[in-house]
C-alpha cells in the first residue's frame, strides 16, 4: 500500500519523519511532501505529486486554530468536511462566496452542498478521533469581525490554510484520504503569545506515529 503524508512545513511532522527514518514498513511505502503554506502551494504540489505517484491513500497532518473556547490545545481531530472562506466577492457590507453568486453550483463535483466532504471510503482504517468540520481560509483570522462573519456563514470548527486544497485534490482524483488537524490557537483577536505549537505538534505527531505503528 502507497501512502502519501503530507503537511505544509517540514516543522508540523519532523518528529514522524525522524520516526520514519527509524522504521522500515514492509506493508506500506511511506512518501511525505511539505507542500508549503496555504491553498496555492499545497494545490500544485499535490496535483504534481498525484501525476506522477498517485498513493492508495492520501493523509494531510497540521496544526490549527479552533473556533469553540472549550476545546484544549493540542486537541487532534480529523476533518469530515471542508469549505472555502474567503473566496468570493465583497458586495459593500456583505460578504458573498462563489456559490452566493452562482458562479459555482452547490453540488458541482466534488462539492456536495457547497462543502468538500470527506465519504471516509477506501480507506484501510481511521484513527479513533472526534471528526470536526473545517474552514480554510488565505488570511489567519485575526479579529472578531471575520470569526463572527466565518461562524455564521459555515459554523466550522476549525480553521486551517490548506485543508480545502487536499480535499479538493484528493477527491478530484479519488484518492482515499483524512486530514488530521491538532489544535495550536483559538480563532481570535491575534495573540501571538498564547499559540501552543510545540504541544499541537507533539499531539499530532503522537497520532501519527501511532497510526503508522499499526503497519508491519
Ligand atoms: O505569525 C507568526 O509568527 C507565525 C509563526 C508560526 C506560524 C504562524 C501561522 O500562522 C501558522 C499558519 C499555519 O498553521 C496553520 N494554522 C494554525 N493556526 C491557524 C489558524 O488559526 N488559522 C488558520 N491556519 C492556522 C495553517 O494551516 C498554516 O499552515 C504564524
Amino acid at each position: 500500500m502507497k501512502i502519501l503524508v503530507t503537511a505544509a512545513t517540514t516543522f508540523e511532522i519532523q518528529p514522524f519523519l525522524d520516526y520514519l527514518s527509524t522504521k522500515r514498513h514492509q506493508d506500506c511505502q511511506v512518501t511525505t511532501l511539505i507542500g508549503g503554506i496555504g491553498m496555492m502551494h499545497t494545490a500544485y504540489q499535490l496535483g504534481r505529486q498525484f501525476a506522477v505517484n498517485k498513493p492508495d491513500l492520501a493523509i494531510q497532518a497540521g496544526i490549527a486554530g479552533c473556533f469553540d473556547h472549550s476545546w484544549e490545545m493540542g486537541k487532534v481531530v480529523i476533518i469530515d468536511k471542508e469549505q472555502l472562506g474567503d473566496l468570493g466577492v465583497e458586495d459593500g457590507v456583505a460578504y458573498k462566496d462563489l456559490f452566493d453568486i452562482q458562479l459555482w453550483q452547490p453540488d458541482q463535483p466534488p462539492f456536495s452542498n457547497r462543502s468538500l466532504v470527506n465519504p471516509f471510503e477506501g480507506l484501510p482504517a481511521l484513527p479513533e478521533l472526534p471528526k470536526a468540520g473545517g474552514v480554510t481560509i488565505n488570511t489567519v483570522s485575526g479579529s472578531e469581525p471575520t470569526r463572527q462573519l466565518l461562524l455564521n456563514k459555515y459554523a466550522p470548527e476549525v480553521e486551517s490554510m490548506e485543508g480545502a486544497a487536499f480535499h479538493y485534490a484528493c477527491l478530484m482524483e479519488k484518492i482515499p484520504f483524512f486530514q488530521l488537524r491538532s489544535i495550536s490557537n483559538f480563532v481570535e483577536v491575534r495573540d501571538k503569545s498564547k499559540w501552543k505549537i510545540p504541544l499541537a505538534i507533539q499531539s499530532l505527531n503522537d497520532v501519527l506515529i501511532k497510526y503508522f505503528d499499526q503497519w508491519n
